[in-house]
């Protein structure tokens, strides 16, 4: 395996990465880190709380810290969240110290995934589909231009998909 082993996982809300991430770094034994939590650890409050006191630019400043944080391991399994690539430093890093992996689905198959959770405050508007294809097509060049893999969650289980990034990153193909 390539950059000091680390395997950031990269996408769209309701790819799965928080879940896919926990699972993957549970069978390579290595140690997961999910951003988000990481920085609702540290500030004692939840992410809608954050994007109300701070607005977007206050939570992307809190997501750039943590990252450039976490990015420093050996070893880890970090999920990401939807918007990190936004930063180009966080592209930068995130290319430079670690594989990259990009969890693919549908803006209805996100949609499906997230409609009944509150915690994700850029998909509290009227109408969450819109915003997840406008989300999904300002994104996907950035989420494409940062991958070593490009991996589908569409209506397949979490272990299959586990399975397939560790098949694939431990193969020849990078
Ligand atoms: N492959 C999958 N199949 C079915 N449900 C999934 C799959 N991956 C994730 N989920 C579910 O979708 C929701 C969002 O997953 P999550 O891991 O939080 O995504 P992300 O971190 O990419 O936003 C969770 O309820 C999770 O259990
Ligand atoms: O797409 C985004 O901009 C966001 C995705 C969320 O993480 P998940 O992708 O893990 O849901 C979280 O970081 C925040 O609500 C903003
Ligand atoms: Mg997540």
């Amino acid at each position: 395996m390539i950059r000091a082993q680390n395997i950031f996982l990269v996408g769209p809300m309701g790819a799965g990465k928080s879940t896919i991430g926990r699972q993957l770094a549970e069978v390579l034994s290595y140690e997961f880190k999910d951003s988000d939590q990481e920085i609702q650890r540290r500030t004692g409050v939840d992410i809608p709380t954050i994007f109300e006191f701070e607005g977007e630019a206050g939570f992307r400043d809190r997501e750039r810290q943590i990252l450039e944080e976490l990015i420093q391991g050996e070893r880890i399994v970090l999920a990401t969240g939807g918007g990190a690539v936004l930063r180009p430093e966080n592209r930068q890093d995130l290319t430079a110290r670690g594989v990259v992996v990009y969890l693919h689905c549908s803006p209805e198959q996100q949609y499906a995934r997230t409609a009944r959770d509150r915690s994700r405050p850029l998909l509290d508007t009227s109408d969450p589909l819109l915003r997840l294809r406008e989300l999904m097509a300002e994104r996907d060049p950035l989420y494409r231009q940062v991958a070593d893999l490009v991996v589908s969650t569409e209506r397949r289980g979490t272990a299959s998909v586990v399975k397939e990034i560790r098949r694939r990153i431990e193969s020849a193909e990078l």
